[in-house]
């Protein structure tokens, strides 16, 4: 890929195993992410993809294993605290407030480092007031980095599916992440949206520094965009390294092709 630079070890899953009742979702899985990478997840329907994201985020608590981030454990944690350390992540389906505009939808994604509450902002007092202003200024320059300028006073539920995925990011991005999450980001798009997408997700990397966990089904946008391919099948890990690698690795193939498991 491209000539960045790729730093230390940020995230780190270590034999994560994740059960619903008789179904094993996650089997002894272990990865790590590197500072600045994009990292996907790929891999057949069924094989894990979400799941692992929803522990990586605080939304399933595995039975086995451990996951750090900075060198700091996060296995009891829920999705606000994991959040509070630098994770954010955008949704297969969306999870935007369809009715209010982009702007405030992006907003809500400050909401972690707002520090004065509903009751001062509602007053508008002085610190309150100047605290928003604050935070709408960060917000108008995620705006303009989408390029959504056009939308931003639009309600979300008015906006093609394309630009609601681009402020699903844009709320995300709102939150400052260090590990950006991204789950399913082009699914639905049309071949100009991913064009897009794929754009916007390498300037996030590059410009925002994000380091980049991904699922997607479209295995050239991953191959492209990738700089490490992690693949499950049936929740177990098949094959982990570059795409070249991932690509001509017999595992993977055969998972593909659906020969032998
Ligand atoms: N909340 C849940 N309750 C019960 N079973 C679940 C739950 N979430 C996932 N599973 C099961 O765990 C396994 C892995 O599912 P998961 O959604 O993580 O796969 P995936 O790779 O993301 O699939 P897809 O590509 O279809 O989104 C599947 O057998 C699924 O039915």
């Amino acid at each position: 890929m491209s000539s960045k630079k790729i730093g230390d070890i940020i995230l780190e899953v270590k034999n994560i195993s994740l059960a619903f009742g008789g179904v094993k979702a996650l089997t002894d899985i272990s990865f790590d992410v590197r500072e600045h990478e994009i990292r996907a997840i790929i891999g057949p329907n069924g094989a894990g993809k979400s799941s692992m994201l929803n522990c990586i985020n605080g939304v399933y608590q595995p039975q086995q294993g451990e996951i750090t981030l900075r060198g700091q454990h996060f296995k009891h944690m829920n999705s606000r605290q994991v959040a509070e350390m630098g994770v954010a992540r955008t949704f297969q389906n969306l999870a935007l407030f369809k009715g209010m505009s982009v702007l405030d939808n992006i907003m809500t994604g400050r909401s972690l480092h707002m520090k004065r509450n509903l009751l001062w902002q509602a007053l508008r007092w002085g610190p309150a007031e100047r605290e928003e202003n604050e935070q709408r200024e960060k917000v108008e320059r995620i705006i303009d980095f989408l390029e959504i300028q056009a939308y931003r006073k639009t309600p979300v539920g008015r906006l093609s599916y394309g630009l609601q995925k681009r402020v699903d990011l844009g709320r995300a991005l709102a939150m400052e992440p260090q590990v950006l999450l991204l789950d399913e980001p082009m699914a639905g798009m049309n071949v100009e949206e991913k064009q897009d997408m794929c754009r916007f997700i390498l300037d996030v990397n590059d410009e925002f520094g994000c380091t980049i966990v991904l699922i997607e089904h479209d295995m050239g946008v991953v191959m492209d965009i990738s700089d490490r391919v992690v693949v499950l099948d049936y929740g177990k890990k098949i094959g982990d390294g570059t795409p070249a690698e991932v690509r001509r690795n017999d595992d993977v193939i055969s998972a593909y092709l659906g020969t032998s498991h």
